[in-house]
């Protein structure tokens, strides 16, 4: 889950059940969030209707009703449990006289918290930027002493700018300094690519259980510190497997019901590594009731952000909350693993993990014998510099004989590359 830390600020949660199902949310994921946003919660009131009104998003007597709540518990901030528009947001806040944030901003606020690299902090300032924009027309002096509360807080030791001027600055500024980013971590991509070693992405729902997944699964393989990746990103670890070698096990950002657009756009840099993954680990919490829901969620962002395209092994977590569901593993009919049942916090089922992942990724591999003339120097070159061989010797021709592994996908790409003077080179 996300990291907790007390902001001191005490909220009114307010939850509409929509008839329909495109407004729907979920009351209790409001809770989760807000505590993972370290915001105490005095009450919640709760309302039904078929659409959103359009002045105060519920109608006029809840809003009232809000108001006396906040009065009566001495609450300094509301949270909506749904996306409200700027003026929605305006004239509740005039009426509940304390700040008002919408569900978009809670979720912005948590990721501010939680954006680990340069990058990262980067876009989720910039969409913390970009949505406080659109709400600036209102004289922000009657909050002006909650400068840096929750809503407000940046992604790191700064406190977000609300004046429109300044704020069109910051923003300027930081379009800048990510275009230098993306370029750095363009060219790290491409030497990483270099590596040829193949990339499993941990994705799912948030709360899933992708990060207690990653250490069990980390701690339990022989885990190997590799000086190439020590400036990576911390989520990513080499583990090793019997027959496939290395593998890179990627821990990324969770997804969420509704996520902000922005976000989507500002996490595509986190998600890059997915999209490009040769095998997706999709972790589930079977034991959440909304799981069906939740699998939907993540293909639908995995759809956004083009990696629909890549495999996926479905990670059925937590069957130690279930009853009697052992560790096993699903299979297609052609007999390739599909699922599998395990238990990532007590470690059930992790082997039938490996194994099956050992076969996915064996499907995704290849291995050739190369018979490479003397002077082709170009492909030795390349072939070393990716990393991937696993015998070689001379004939007595001085023509280089190699063994070399690599996914499938790294293999077409240099093939490619070099006009198919490697498939020629293939000893058969
Ligand atoms: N009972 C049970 N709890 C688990 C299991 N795996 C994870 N959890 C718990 O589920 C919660 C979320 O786990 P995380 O690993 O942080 O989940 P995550 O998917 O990384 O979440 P985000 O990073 O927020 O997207 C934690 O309280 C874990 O202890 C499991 O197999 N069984
Ligand atoms: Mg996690």
């Amino acid at each position: 889950m996300f990291d907790r830390f007390d902001a001191g600020e005490n909220a009114v949660l307010v939850h509409v059940d929509f008839s329909d199902e495109q407004n729907k949310e979920d009351l209790q994921e409001l809770q989760m969030l807000v505590s993972s946003a370290g915001v105490n919660q005095l009450g919640v009131i709760t309302a039904k209707r078929n659409a959103p009104h359009a002045k105060y998003f519920v109608g006029s007597g809840k809003a009232e009703e809000i108001a006396d709540t906040v009065k009566a518990l001495d609450a300094n901030v509301v949270i909506f449990n749904h996306a409200l528009s700027p003026s929605q947001e305006r004239n509740i806040e005039a009426l509940v006289k304390c700040r008002v944030l919408d569900r978009t901003s809670l979720i912005l606020d948590i990721f501010a918290q939680r954006a680990r690299t340069h990058e990262g902090k980067l876009q989720v300032e910039l969409a913390q930027l970009k949505h406080i924009s659109t709400r600036l027309i209102r004289g922000w002096t009657h909050l002006e002493r909650q400068k840096g509360g929750i809503g407000l807080r940046g992604p790191g030791e700064t406190q977000l700018e609300t004046d429109r001027r300044l704020l069109r600055g910051r923003i300027k500024s930081i379009l800048k300094r990510l275009e230098r980013v993306q370029k750095q971590r363009e060219q790290g991509r491409r030497s990483r690519q270099r590596a040829e070693i193949p990339t499993v992405s941990l994705v799912g729902y948030t709360n899933a259980g992708k990060s207690t997944l990653f250490n069990t699964i980390t701690e339990a393989g022989v885990y190997a510190a590799d000086q190439l990746f020590a400036t990576l990103d911390p989520t990513l670890r080499k583990i090793e497997l019997s027959e496939v070698g290395s593998a890179i096990l990627a821990d990324t950002v969770g997804f969420i019901r509704h996520l902000p657009h922005d976000l989507v756009a500002a996490f595509k840099a986190t998600l890059q590594e997915t999209q490009e993954a040769d095998l997706l680990l999709h972790v589930v919490d079977y034991s959440d009731a909304q799981y069906k829901d939740n699998i939907d969620q993540v293909n639908e962002v995995l759809d956004e952000i083009d990696a629909d395209e890549v495999p996926q092994l479905i990670i059925c977590n937590k069957i130690d909350r279930l009853e009697s569901v052992v560790p096993k593993i699903d299979r297609d009919q052609d007999g390739r693993p599909i699922r599998v049942w395990v238990s990532a916090q007590q470690g059930l089922g992790i082997d039938l993990l490996r194994n099956a992942l050992t076969e996915c990724l064996r499907e995704s591999m290849v291995n050739h014998q190369l018979c490479i003339p003397a002077g082709d120097g170009k492909i030795r070159g390349m072939l070393y510099q990716m990393n991937c061989i696993l015998e070689q010797k001379y004939s007595d021709d001085g023509d280089w004989l190699v063994n070399v592994q690599m996914p499938s996908s790294d293999w077409h790409r240099m093939d490619k590359k070099v006009e198919h003077r490697l498939s020629k080179y293939v000893v058969h």
